[in-house]
């Protein structure tokens, strides 16, 4: 459904007299089945609104090729807009116009009849919450309805192929819920494919069958979060001792377990990386307790999406917390 080879965007800056170039997409390969849902996740400023941007006809690539839905994004844009739905982070709703009409025009534009439009419509509102806001303007909305409105525009002429950029930002956990429920429903009704990024990895995890992620406009790993997940390493033992001098003997213990990573110590908490974590617990304390060293707790985590950026990207995903600032868009470099 998506196929992409070396797409690339470099933007060029100018501050004054001095011009710089950002590198904000540099050479992504990428490829998404038909009825898959892909989670695009980076830190901020790693490139994934670029490479949306990109993929959805809105932004020129300087480099790369892709298809898109079955066409050539380079030279069949008209091909690869009537076949997708798009649901930017800014929204696509105009402030004065009555959802309900918005709604319908949208859809009148691929060509959807007023009828089936408003049927449409009016399913998508319910099924997304927003009963009773047909007749209100976007502007009277709260932030979490406009958003839900702004993926119902995405939504209502039925796309193969749909975009979105954050969907769930700013929506309270319900309604974060109900849209991963829909979107599943997408799927699993329609075959529709999904291409979403995302900053909660709990989201990824939950909703979608692969993930991407991408640091410094490269993708830096790929697969199902499982694989991701056991790709790190191990599960993680920490055990808490109740004086910080027992540390150094239970790190020393930790570290002959079966397959154990070096072991650290962070006060009292004593930590390593081991296969698998549940038999590595029971082993260690019982040599613990035959030693008769005493511990205040233990656990053993598997690992998460946010381990596996730590590991790839050097940084955790709640590092950034604050998007980039967008840049005035200048010319694309050639
Ligand atoms: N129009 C533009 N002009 C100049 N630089 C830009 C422009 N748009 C993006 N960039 C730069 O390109 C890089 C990638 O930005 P992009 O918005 O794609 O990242 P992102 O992964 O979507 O980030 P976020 O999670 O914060 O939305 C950043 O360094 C950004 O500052």
């Amino acid at each position: 459904m998506i196929h992409a080879r070396g797409l690339s965007r470099t933007f060029r800056k100018k501050r004054g007299k001095q011009a710089s170039e950002v590198k904000a997409v540099a050479g992504v390969d990428l490829d998404v089945e038909a009825g898959e849902i892909v989670g695009f996740l980076g830190p901020n400023g790693a490139g994934k609104t670029t490479t949306m941007r990109m993929l959805t006809t809105l932004l020129t690539p300087t480099a790369g090729t892709a298809t898109v839905a079955g066409c050539d994004l380079l030279t069949d844009p008209v091909g690869v807009r009537r076949r997708i739905g798009y649901v930017s982070q800014a929204g696509s709703t105009a402030p004065e116009n009555r959802a309900g009409e918005e709604l319908v025009s949208h859809a009148r534009l691929y060509g959807v009849s007023t009828a089936e439009a408003t049927e449409r419509g009016k399913r998508l509102f319910t099924e997304l919450d927003l009963e009773g806001l047909w007749e209100r303007q976007p502007k009277a909305m709260s932030g979490g309805q406009r958003r839900r409105l702004d993926i119902a525009m995405g939504l209502v002429h039925v796309p193969g192929l749909v975009f979105l950029d954050e969907p769930t930002t700013g929506l309270d956990p319900q309604a974060r819920a109900n849209l991963w429920q829909h979107i599943e429903g997408l799927r699993s009704e329609r075959g529709t494919t999904v291409f979403l990024t995302t900053h909660y990895l709990d989201e990824a995890d939950a909703l979608c069958d692969r993930v991407l992620v991408i640091d410094k406009g490269a993708i830096v790993a790929s697969g199902t979060p499982d694989e991701l997940k056991s790709s790190v390493g191990g599960d993680l033992l920490t055990v808490t001792v109740p004086r910080a001098d027992l540390a150094a003997e239970v790190a020393g213990r930790m570290g002959a377990l079966p397959g154990a990573e070096a072991p650290t110590v962070d006060g009292d908490r004593v930590s390593c990386r081991v296969p698998a974590g549940g038999s590595a617990l029971v082993a260690l304390l019982r040599d613990l307790d035959a030693a008769g060293i005493e511990v205040a707790g233990v656990e053993s985590r598997r690992p998460s999406l946010d381990d596996v950026f730590l590991t790839v990207t050097g940084r955790s995903l709640r590092d950034g917390e604050h998007p980039t600032e967008p840049v005035p868009e200048q010319e694309p470099a050639r």
